[in-house]
C-alpha cells in the first residue's frame, strides 16, 4: 500500500497536503525514523521530539529560499527526509553517506552546517541582516534551538546582538523538551518551566486554534498577534522580552493545529521573535519517551525489543570513570565538572554517589574551565571532564585561566581523535596541536587502559594544569592495576627493539590510541617503538636517541599533524641542530567525514596496510640515495 510519505518528495508536496493529510504524515515519519535509525544508529530521541515541528515550518515557510536552521542539528531527521533524503537515510553517519546533521553541502535546504551546540542564533541573525543589506525583506530566518542548547554562553550574546535589531527577520524556535542530554541543569530551565506553566500552554492551544481561519488582512494579523502575545506571557517578563525580542508561547510542538497557524501569523511579524513550543523527547517510541538520555545517541538496535545492554571490555570513559570513584573515595577535594556530558563521559556513578562534588554547568565549556580554575585556586582538586572537540570552545579559559595562574586542574580529555559516526563536526583531532602550545601544561596519551589509570592519577598529584587524552572507545584490553602509582614525567617507553640483523633500521615514536597498532607495523618490518606516552614534555631522550640509531624515524598520532606531536618531536630535532628522515603520519590538512573508525584511519593513511607502504617507500628511497 502506497503512503503518503512516499509521495514526499520536497517541501512542496508537504504543502499540498490536508490537516488529517499532514497528521498522517507525522505518524509515518515517526515509524520511518524508528526503523531507519534502529539499522543505522543516531539521534533517535531528539528527532522523534521534532516531527511536528520539521513538518510545520516547512508547510509554513518557503525553504530552502527562507532559511532553517537547526541548532546542534542532530534533531533534523525529519528535516531531512522532507527535503529530498529519504532514500538516503540508510546511509546516514555511515561511509559516504548522509551526514548525521544538517550540512551545507549535503543539501540546499541546510541553509547552515551544525554538531556543535548553539550557534543557530548567531547565524541566523547574520543571515538576517545579510537579507536586510540585500534588500530581500521577505526572506524569513529560522532557529530551531532546544532548551539544553539555550544554556550556552554564545546564545546570550546572539540574543544581545539581535534584541537590538528591530527591523530584521528573525524567529528563534525554542523546543523545550525539558531536557538536554541528561537532565536539564540550571537557572534557566527553571525559567523555562515556569513559563510552561499548565495555565499559559493551555491558552496558547486555544488561541492558536481560534486563529487559524480565516485568515485577516496582514495589518490585523499582526495587531491581533501581537495582543494573542501579550495575553500569553506570563505576568512576569520573560527572558527573552528583555533581551528586547517579542516572545509567543508556550504552545504545543506536537498539535500541528495550533503550530502552523502560530507560525503563519508570527511569518508576518517583523523584528527578532521567539517561539516557545514544548515537545516531548523521544515520541512515538515508548522506551525513548520512557529514557530519553539512553536513546540520545544510540548504536544500531532491535526495534522490537529496544537496547540491550551486552557485557564488554571496558573503554577508556570507563577506565576514567573507575579513576575517579576511587580517587574520590581517598580524597574529598575532588569534584568533576562537565559541560552537560555527565554520560559520554562516565560521571553517572560519581554524581550520584557525591552529589555535592558533580558539577554539570550545562553546555558551557568556557566557563567550565574557568570554574574549575576557580575551585582550584581555592584548594580543590578538580577534574573538568571534556569532549576533545567541544574542548576547542574553551581555549581562552586554559590558557588565560588556568595555564597563565599555573593552576591544578586535570583535564579529562575523551574522544580523542577521530570519533567515527559524527564526523567532522566531532572528530576529536586538533587538541594535542593546540594544546602543546601552551606553557605549563603537561599533556598525556596512554596507550592502554592501565596507563589511562595511572596517568589520571599523576595527573592528580601534579600541582599544575595536566590533560590526559583518550580516544573514544576500548583500548588494547590490558589488565588494570588497582594500586595507583604515578609515572615519571616526560618519559617515553621503549616497547620493542628492532633485531641486530634489521636492515634498514626504522624507530617508530608512537602515541596514545597509535602505539598498538605501531607494533604490529613493527612486526612486520623488525622496527623499534616507542611508547612516547607524554606529548608534553616530549622525551627529547627518546627522540634524540631514535634519530641516532635508525635510518628512519616515523611519528604516529592521531591528532592532525599540523603542530601535533609528530611536530614536537621535529622541533626537538631542530633544537639539538639533528638533521633527520622523519616521515610523519597523522590526520591530514582537510576535514574527515563519518565512518567507522577503520575506514578512517584507512581514509587518513593511518592503517597498518598504508602506514606499512609508506615506510617501505621511504626505506627503499632511502636505500637507492648515495
Ligand atoms: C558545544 C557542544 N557541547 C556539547 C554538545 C553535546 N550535545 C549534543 S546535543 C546536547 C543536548 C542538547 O539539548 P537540547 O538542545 O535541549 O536538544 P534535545 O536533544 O533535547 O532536543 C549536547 C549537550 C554539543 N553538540 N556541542
Ligand atoms: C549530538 C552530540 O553532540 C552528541 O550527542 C554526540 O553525538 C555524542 O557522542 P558520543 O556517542 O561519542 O557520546
Ligand atoms: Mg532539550
Amino acid at each position: 500500500m502506497s503512503t503518503l510519505l512516499e509521495n514526499i518528495n520536497s517541501p512542496a508536496d508537504v504543502k499540498k497536503l490536508t490537516m488529517p493529510e499532514l497528521k498522517q504524515l507525522a505518524r509515518e515519519l515517526r515509524e520511518f525514523i524508528i526503523e531507519s535509525v534502529s539499522k543505522t544508529g543516531g539521534h533517535l530521541s531528539s528527532s522523534l521530539g521534532c516531527v511536528e515541528l520539521a513538518i510545520a515550518i516547512h508547510y509554513v515557510f518557503e525553504t530552502p529560499e527562507d532559511r532553517l536552521i537547526w541548532d546542534v542539528g542532530h534533531q533534523a531527521y525529519a528535516h531531512k527526509i522532507l527535503t529530498g533524503r529519504r532514500d538516503r537515510m540508510l546511509t546516514l553517519r555511515q561511509y559516504k553517506g548522509l551526514s548525521g546533521f544538517p550540512k551545507r553541502s549535503e543539501s540546499p535546504y541546510d541553509a547552515f552546517g551544525a554538531g556543535h551546540s548553539s550557534t543557530s542564533i548567531s547565524a541566523a541573525l547574520g543571515m538576517a541582516v545579510a537579507a536586510r543589506a540585500q534588500g530581500k525583506t521577505d526572506r524569513s530566518h529560522v532557529a530551531v534551538i532546544g532548551d539544553g542548547a539555550m544554556t550556552a554562553g554564545m546564545v546570550f550574546e546572539a540574543l544581545n546582538c539581535a534584541g537590538d535589531m528591530k527591523d530584521i527577520r528573525l524567529l528563534v524556535i525554542l523546543n523545550d523538551n525539558d531536557c538536554s542530554i541528561s537532565a536539564p541543569v540550571g537557572a534557566l530551565n527553571k525559567h523555562f518551566t515556569k513559563l510552561m506553566s499548565g495555565r499559559f500552554y493551555a491558552q496558547a492551544r486555544d488561541i492558536g486554534k481560534a486563529i487559524v481561519r480565516p485568515f485577516p488582512k496582514l495589518f490585523d494579523l499582526t495587531r491581533r498577534a501581537e495582543e494573542y502575545s501579550k495575553g500569553m506571557v506570563s505576568p512576569q517578563s520573560t527572558l527573552f522580552e528583555e533581551f528586547g525580542l517579542n516572545y509567543h508561547g508556550p504552545i504545543d510542538g506536537h498539535d500541528l493545529e495550533a503550530l502552523i497557524p502560530v507560525l503563519q501569523n508570527m511569518k508576518a511579524l517583523p523584528g527578532p521573535l521567539v517561539l516557545h513550543v514544548v515537545t516531548e523527547k523521544g515520541r512515538g517510541y515508548e522506551p525513548a519517551v520512557h529514557n530519553p538520555t539512553k536513546y540520545h545517541g544510540i548504536s544500531p538496535f532491535d526495534a522490537s525489543k529496544g537496547l540491550v545492554s551486552s557485557p564488554h571490555a571496558k573503554t577508556y570513559t570507563e577506565v576514567f570513570s573507575d579513576f575517579l570513584m576511587d580517587i574520590a573515595k581517598e580524597d574529598e577535594r575532588v569534584v568533576a565538572i562537565t559541560p552537560a556530558m555527565e554520560e559520554g563521559s562516565g560521571l553517572v556513578e560519581f554524581a550520584r554517589t557525591y552529589p555535592k562534588r558533580f558539577f554539570d554547568v550545562a553546555i558551557a565549556e568556557q566557563h567550565a574551565a574557568t570554574f574549575a580554575a576557580g575551585l582550584a585556586a581555592e584548594g580543590l582538586k578538580p577534574i573538568c571532564c571534556y569532549y576533545s572537540t567541544f574542548s576547542q570552545r574553551a581555549f581562552d579559559q586554559i590558557v588565560h585561566d588556568v595555564a597563565l595562574q599555573n593552576l591544578p586542574v586535570l583535564f579529562a580529555m575523551d574522544r580523542g581523535g577521530l570519533v567515527g559516526a559524527d564526523g567532522a563536526t566531532h572528530h576529536g583531532s586538533f587538541d594535542l596541536s593546540f594544546l602543546r602550545c601552551i606553557p605549563n601544561i603537561v599533556i598525556m596519551a596512554p596507550s592502554n587502559e592501565n596507563d589511562c589509570r595511572q596517568m589520571l592519577y599523576t595527573g592528580y598529584m601534579l600541582d599544575q594544569p595536566v590533560v590526559v587524552r583518550y580516544p573514544r572507545g576500548k583500548g588494547p584490553g590490558v589488565p588494570i592495576e588497582k594500586q595507583m602509582h604515578a609515572i615519571e614525567i616526560g618519559k617515553a617507553v621503549k616497547v620493542r627493539s628492532c633485531g641486530a640483523a634489521a636492515g634498514r633500521r626504522c624507530a617508530i615514536l608512537a602515541f596514545g590510541s597509535m602505539v598498538e597498532e605501531a607494533l604490529q607495523i613493527a612486526d612486520e618490518i623488525d622496527a623499534t617503538v616507542y611508547d612516547m606516552r607524554f606529548v608534553k614534555p616530549i622525551d627529547r631522550q627518546a627522540v634524540t636517541e631514535a634519530v641516532k640509531e635508525h635510518d628512519l624515524v616515523v611519528t604516529m598520532e592521531e591528532n592532525v599533524v599540523i603542530g601535533g606531536a609528530g611536530d614536537a618531536c621535529l622541533e626537538t630535532l631542530a633544537s639539538e641542530g639533528i638533521k633527520a628522515d622523519v616521515l610523519q603520519i597523522g590526520i591530514p590538512d582537510r576535514f574527515i567525514e563519518q565512518g567507522t573508525q577503520m575506514q578512517l584511519w584507512h581514509d587518513c593513511g593511518m592503517n597498518k596496510e598504508s602506514v606499512l607502504k609508506q615506510i617501505q617507500e621511504r626505506l627503499k628511497l632511502e636505500q637507492a640515495e648515495p
